[in-house]
């Protein structure tokens, strides 16, 4: 039977990268996606971007939003400080049972949750089922109309904090324009565009990276 992509890029994991190195796995998806077939992972340009917001926020608690493959799980991840935690919502099944055995070719299943579900009927059980206070970084990069109403419903839960900051993918390609024009002229938030290109192509796209003023 035709495998499906998701199943091909584990299958360029598990014979290109080598087992408990995540950079490799990153590279490995990389170099399949820019040379045999596209796939909606952050990748290398924006991934760059990804890492430096990561590495200046140092987050102890992480809330990814859309795991597809569990690429950029594993390129956030690999940047966490030890007793970090980073949760990943992922609402199809069949994309989660592919990132589950990127994270454990990677080695980093200790510090990634998957959970399986829909980030608008997930985020309001995060306090209670996931032992959460506040997170101290969102990367979005679902459905992008569901930018916005998650935006608004981690605040309503109170998982936001003065300092939170939330990075969206795709802010221009393929756009999230709701979400761009709230984060961008609400006072209670401090906004920042990090202009790259749509993974493996030249077209623009770029990251939004918003500080939560309280
Ligand atoms: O559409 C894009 N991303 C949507 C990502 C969707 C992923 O997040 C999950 N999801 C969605 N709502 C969810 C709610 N709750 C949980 N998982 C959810 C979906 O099951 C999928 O795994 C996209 C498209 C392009 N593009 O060039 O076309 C480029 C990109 O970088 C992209 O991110
Ligand atoms: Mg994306």
């Amino acid at each position: 039977t035709q495998s499906t992509r998701p199943q091909r890029i584990l299958g360029a994991v598990q014979r290109n990268a080598t087992r408990g190195d995540p950079r490799s796995v990153v590279r490995a998806i990389d170099q399949y996606c820019r040379n045999q077939e596209w796939a909606m992972n952050v990748g290398d340009e924006k991934g760059c971007i990804l890492d430096s917001v990561v590495s200046e926020v140092n987050p102890a608690t992480v809330l990814e939003l859309g795991t597809y493959c569990g690429y950029s799980t594993v390129r956030i991840a690999s940047l966490l400080p030890p007793h970090a935690k980073l949760i990943t919502l992922e609402f199809n099944p069949e994309f989660a049972v592919i990132a589950r055995q990127v994270f454990a070719w990677a080695g980093l299943e200790d510090k990634i949750q998957l959970v399986e579900g829909a980030s608008g009927d997930l985020i309001p059980k995060m306090k209670e089922q996931f032992g959460v206070e506040t997170f101290d970084l969102v990367f979005l990069d679902h459905w992008k109309d569901r930018y916005l109403p998650d935006t608004k419903l981690m605040e309503e839960c109170g998982l936001l904090r003065k300092g939170s900051v939330l990075l969206a993918d795709n802010v221009i390609c393929p756009g999230a324009p709701e979400y761009l024009e709230f984060v961008r002229s609400s006072p209670r938030y401090e906004s920042q565009y990090f202009k790259s290109h749509l993974e493996y192509t030249k077209v623009e796209d770029g990251l939004e990276k918003s500080v939560f003023l309280g």
